[in-house]
């Protein structure tokens, strides 16, 4: 499956549908009063969260929406018939940027929320409406309001729990193909995932979590090299991070400061949030390797350090149990300090 993760489009709501002028014509009735009626109101245009999508590649392809004009009014005091919504589905986790790319106007961060973008411009009035008592014929109706138009970016942040973090090679991928059901690209050369990757972990029936892993990151992804940082966004929203240390090629510690030093340079609060340090591939190591790089790591980094293997699956079930406490301890905080309103996943307008 394609992926891509920003995606710029143009939208725009309909025009309100034009007032009319007409006047009542019956028989043995001469001079009939004004009832031209209203027009209707325009599109919409809404956005909405969709559970089952993970990229917005469609976008590549369909770049402009726009929404129709309401109908226009007609004699006999009718109004015109509103236009529909145009409803754009869009992943969870996408943020929608005004055209400087700053300016955040939405953030479809739950199944199901919508937010309508653009609205429908209002339709015009009919000449019913600007009769008065002095005058009784009037020949005014309104065109219909315009719709609201504008270019703006979708920016996709995979909503995960957990955060795969470390450099090409450590690892990633094979730990989330063993862990989930997901079946990403693993080789053994650098550089081998090239798009974020979503699973799910599940440990219990009342357990579990989603993964994503991301490109590995390299000394200086913050300037552009590899595949640059741009993919950390994906790991924005985790709860934790789990860095995997690649304990079977060179020098631990280096490894592990450079991804910390990459973290630092993006910001986005990844440097802040809770880590999990892991030191990955013990199979390929002797028992005394193991001890010392792992001491070597603790004492870098001052946090305990967990040691596993995703080929092996040696103590990943101890790993796993980790990360779900962790994922656990952070949704139940931020339930607790969130409104009860937004809990339920209100719809707003942006
Ligand atoms: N011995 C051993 N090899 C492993 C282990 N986990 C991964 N490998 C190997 O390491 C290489 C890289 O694995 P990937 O899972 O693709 O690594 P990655 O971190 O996803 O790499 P990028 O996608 O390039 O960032 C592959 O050859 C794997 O078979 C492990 O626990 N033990
Ligand atoms: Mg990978």
């Amino acid at each position: 499956m394609k992926f891509l993760d920003q995606a710029k489009i143009y939208v725009k709501s309909g025009d309100g549908g034009d007032g009319v002028v007409a006047f009542r014509r019956e028989k043995y009735i001469e001079f009939g009063g004004p009832d031209g009626g209203n027009g209707g109101r325009g599109g919409d245009i809404v956005f909405e969260a969709a559970g089952n999508l993970n990229t917005l590649i469609d976008f590549r392809y369909t770049q402009h929406f726009r929404a129709r004009k309401g109908g226009n009014g007609a004699g006999s005091d009718r109004t015109g018939a509103a236009a529909a919504p145009v409803l754009i589905q869009v992943p969870v986790g996408t943020q929608i940027f005004d055209e400087d790319r700053e300016t955040m106007l939405a953030d479809l961060d739950q199944p199901g929320k919508r937010i309508v973008l653009c609205h429908g411009g209002d339709g015009g009035r009919g000449n019913a409406h600007f009769k008065t008592s002095t005058n009784r014929a009037p020949r005014r109706a309104d065109k219909g309001w315009p719709g609201e138009e504008r270019w703006i970016w979708l920016r996709l942040k995979l909503i995960a729990d957990v955060g795969l973090v470390g450099l090409p090679n450590a690892g990633k991928s094979t730990f989330l193909s063993v862990v989930s059901a997901a079946r990403p690209k693993i080789a053994d050369y650098p550089f081998t995932t090239l798009h974020p990757q979503l699973g799910v972990v599940r440990l219990s029936v009342a357990e579990e979590f989603v993964i994503a892993d991301i490109p590995g990151l390299i000394e200086g992804a913050h300037e552009g090299a590899g595949l640059g940082d741009r993919f950390l966004g994906h790991v924005e929203r985790c709860a934790v991070l789990l860095h995997l240390v690649d304990g079977a090629a060179g020098d631990v510690v280096k490894a592990w400061r450079t991804i910390r030093h990459e973290l630092e340079a993006y910001d986005g609060g990844l440097a802040a949030k809770p880590e999990i340090i892991a030191l990955n591939k013990i199979d390929a190591m002797t028992p005394q390797q193991i001890s010392s790089r792992r001491r070597a790591l603790e004492k870098a980094s001052g946090m305990p350090v967990v040691t596993l293997s995703g080929v092996t699956r040696q103590n990943l079930d101890d790993v796993l149990r980790l990360l779900q406490d962790r994922v656990t301890a952070t949704r139940e905080a931020a339930r607790d300090a969130a409104p009860p309103q937004a809990a339920a996943g209100r719809e707003e307008t942006a």
